[in-house]
């Protein structure tokens, strides 16, 4: 189904990257039908091109008529100049995606076609390891064919949850900014190691591979985190002083601050343009 689709990113900075490396991997598209745009860095283009094969190609060069599918990939605040433009070179057949942080697809509706079908994405940047955790919700011209395509697109870089738009900003919360909390607990979890005498590098590996077995028993096992978490916690034992040196340190609060921190932010994207634009 995929096969002879031709996807567009008008953005080409990491999260786009991520995707299409994901979208590479999976084989699911010819990498030509693969294409990157953006504003004016060559040198950004020539390197995408070099490393995946796709096509990459500044703006206008475009062939907007060509494209089946459309994925936003700029920062929220050229959302409206990228949306402005599109405007007059697409026409209401063609599916937008959008994976901007806070940008509602009602903003993009308005801004677009009567009738434009447009998705809401939340990738993360596991996209590259085709390990994204990514949520979609639909605009209101959006049928289910659209959805077909987006899910099997998206599938390309990991699992896809099809949500209520009203959740992507504690979805932003949790895994779209999610993969950051946890390069910064390696991060933490390294120098903690160094300072005990191990190298970085084998703190790493063991850390990422301590991550990894935990994600899988939680995604494999019937036992809720609390109980794994118990199943590891002997009375008066090593990870017993582990956890109450994080609780006297906060650490469940400051998990939740971030979660709740990120998707206020992505709340408050909203709302700054929607006041802009009032
Ligand atoms: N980085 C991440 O982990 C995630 C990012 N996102 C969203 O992805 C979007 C991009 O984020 P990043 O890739 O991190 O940013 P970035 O700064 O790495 O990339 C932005 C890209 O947009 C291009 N650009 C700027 N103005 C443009 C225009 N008028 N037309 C075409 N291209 C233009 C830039 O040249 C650059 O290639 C943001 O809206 C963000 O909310 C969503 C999920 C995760
Ligand atoms: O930091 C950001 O705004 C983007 C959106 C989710 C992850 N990165």
């Amino acid at each position: 189904m995929l096969n002879e689709q031709k996807v567009a990113f008008l953005g080409a900075g990491s999260m786009a990257e991520a995707m299409i490396s994901g979208m590479v991997s999976a084989k699911k598209l010819s990498p030509h039908h693969i294409i990157a745009t953006n504003k004016s860095n060559e040198d950004r283009l020539t390197e995408l091109r070099e490393k995946y094969g796709i096509t990459a190609i500044s703006r206008d060069e475009l062939v907007y008529e060509d494209v089946d599918v459309f994925i936003l990939a700029m920062k929220p605040k050229d959302a409206d100049a990228v949306l402005a433009d599109l405007k007059d070179k697409i026409n209401p057949n063609q599916l937008v995606m959008s994976v901007l942080a806070g940008i509602s697809t009602e903003f993009m509706e308005f801004r677009l076609h009567d009738n434009q079908p447009i998705i809401r994405v939340m990738p993360n940047t596991s996209s590259m390891m085709q390990e994204s955790a990514t949520a979609i919700s639909t605009g209101q011209h959006v049928g289910m064919d659209h959805v077909l395509t987006a899910k099997e697109l998206l599938s390309c870089i990991g699992e896809v949850y099809v949500i209520e738009e009203e959740k992507m900003d504690i979805f932003t919360g949790i895994a779209g900014s999610g993969p950051a909390y946890f390069y910064y607990l390696m991060e933490h979890i390294e120098k903690a190691a160094a300072e005990e005498g191990m190298p970085p590098e084998l703190a790493r590996q063991i850390g990422a591979q301590t991550i990894l077995g935990a994600a899988k028993m939680i995604m494999n096992r019937d036992e809720t985190p609390s109980e794994l978490r118990e199943n590891v916690t002997s009375p008066n034992g090593t990870t017993a002083a582990g956890l109450d040196a994080l609780a006297e340190n906060g650490g469940g609060r400051a998990i939740m601050a971030a979660v709740k921190g990120a998707s206020s932010r992505s709340k408050e994207i909203s709302k700054q343009l929607e006041k802009v634009h009032a």
